[in-house]
């Protein structure tokens, strides 16, 4: 017996990018080396019963913005009012991906210094690490290296996916903005050499609110 709700319709994809197909992917093929094709299929995403599931944790100092950016994703929503998140919070996204059920588990962790401890005991096991930073406030980017090293300390560096947001971008001007946009751009690249991989590991992105 099914007892769960329906998935959203804008979380089924029914077809994906070509680059994203099973014939795009090397390692399924048969001449491929055993060994890659086994780490390819171990490590992306962990498996309850038949649902498949990623679990994605979000960091950054306190009130950047973490809880509103999962409130959009999730609820479509936007709260003005500042309720700070205490240890963790988390919400369960389901999706699904050509006719597999999958979930997205996404850990909203506090950024109050006095709730760390508690917070870095669920970064464990992250497929994606979500660094959030106020894009009008320098020091909460300074900050997003020492948040990475403490979520890279539970990780394994080589396989998890870094994403730099910025958010806020309402309330900055378009000439402050440029130069936060330039500065976290420089502490993307270093994120990736910390990371260490070949290609880009660590995507930047700029977020604003819709009204
Ligand atoms: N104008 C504007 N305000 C935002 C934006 N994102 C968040 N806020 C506000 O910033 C405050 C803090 O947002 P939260 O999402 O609670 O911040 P947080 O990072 O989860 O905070 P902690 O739980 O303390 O770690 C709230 O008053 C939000 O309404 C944004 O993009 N634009």
């Amino acid at each position: 017996m099914n007892i769960l709700a329906p998935v959203r319709r804008d979380r089924v994809l029914a077809e994906l990018p070509q680059c994203l197909r099973k014939e795009a992917a090397l390692h399924v093929h048969k001449d491929f080396h055993p060994r890659v094709t086994c780490a390819c299929q171990e490590h992306r995403t962990g498996t309850v019963g038949r649902f498949k599931i990623s679990k994605v944790i979000v960091v950054g100092d306190l009130s950047v913005g973490k809880t509103c950016l999962i409130n959009r994703f999730c609820k479509d929503i936007f709260d003005k009012n500042y309720k700070a998140t205490i240890g963790v919070d988390f919400e369960m996204e389901r999706f699904e991906v050509l006719g597999v059920p999958f979930s997205l588990q996404l850990w909203d962790t506090a950024g109050q210094e006095r709730f760390k401890c508690i917070a870095s005991t669920y970064y464990r096991g992250a497929q994606a690490i979500i660094i959030v930073f106020n894009l009008n406030d320098v020091a909460s980017l300074e900050h997003t290296k020492q948040w990475l090293a403490d979520a890279l300390k539970e990780n394994d560096p080589s396989s998890v996916l870094l994403f730099l947001v910025g958010s806020k971008k309402d309330l900055s001007t378009p000439a402050q903005y440029a130069l936060m946009e330039k500065d976290a751009l420089k502490v993307a690249q270093e994120m990736k050499t910390v990371q260490r991989l070949p290609s880009p590991g660590v995507l930047c992105h700029l977020h604003s609110p819709r009204a």
